[in-house]
């Protein structure tokens, strides 16, 4: 397995070692072990799939503490455009973010640590979103930031995407006091 370190502390994107052979492929999708050795250690207690159409955008999201939440998102079918924004409060890169592009061919996992914004964008029909969470769903603790807000400059490369009407109105980060 190849590990990258991003360019914000903590960020680490998983890269599998991907067996091929006449029946299709198998890789490793999650190993504790692994993980820990690149420092991603936490107790994963639920995971979530999504489906979504080509142009679809979920999010960006977060928890607030106590029910803050690591994620370790991938793509099992097609492709996504994956943003995180740093939303620590004593972070050196605070409001800034990392984008990965999700696909089920690479099988590339990215930890999206405690503190950071998530959001992903579908790029085929049928994507296929399916991630590890370190707590509990928890309604009253969600929170978000706007997609489009100028402020966080992030580039999804289109103009219109489907985004939902609660996603719609989330926060732009000037309105918004930092949780973490
Ligand atoms: C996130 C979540 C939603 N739900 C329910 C609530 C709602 O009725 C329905 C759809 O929820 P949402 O619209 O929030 O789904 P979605 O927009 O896909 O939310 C997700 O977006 C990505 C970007 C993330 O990072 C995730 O943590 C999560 O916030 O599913 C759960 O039951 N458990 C969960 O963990």
């Amino acid at each position: 397995m190849e590990i990258k370190q991003h360019a914000l502390a903590g960020v680490v994107e998983f890269l599998p070692r991907i067996f091929g052979d006449a029946r299709g492929i198998f890789f490793e999708s999650f190993s504790a072990r692994l993980y820990e050795q690149a420092g991603v250690h936490h107790d994963w207690v639920q995971d979530n799939q999504s489906s979504s159409a080509r142009g679809v955008l979920r999010g960006l999201h977060f928890q607030r503490p106590p029910y803050a939440q690591a994620k370790l998102v991938r793509v099992a079918q097609g492709r996504a455009l994956d943003i995180i924004v740093d939303l620590r409060r004593d972070s050196a890169t605070y409001g800034q973010h990392v984008t990965v592009e999700l696909d089920a061919e690479r099988c590339n996992v990215l930890y999206v640590p405690i503190g950071f914004a998530h959001g992903f964008m579908a790029l085929e029909d049928n994507t296929l979103f399916l991630y590890k969470c370190s707590e509990y769903y928890q309604p009253s603790a969600e929170g978000g930031l706007r997609w489009n807000d100028p402020a966080l400059g992030l580039n999804w490369g289109v103009d219109s995407p489907n985004v939902s009407d609660k996603d719609q109105v989330l926060p732009l980060l000037a309105e918004f006091e930092s949780p973490f």
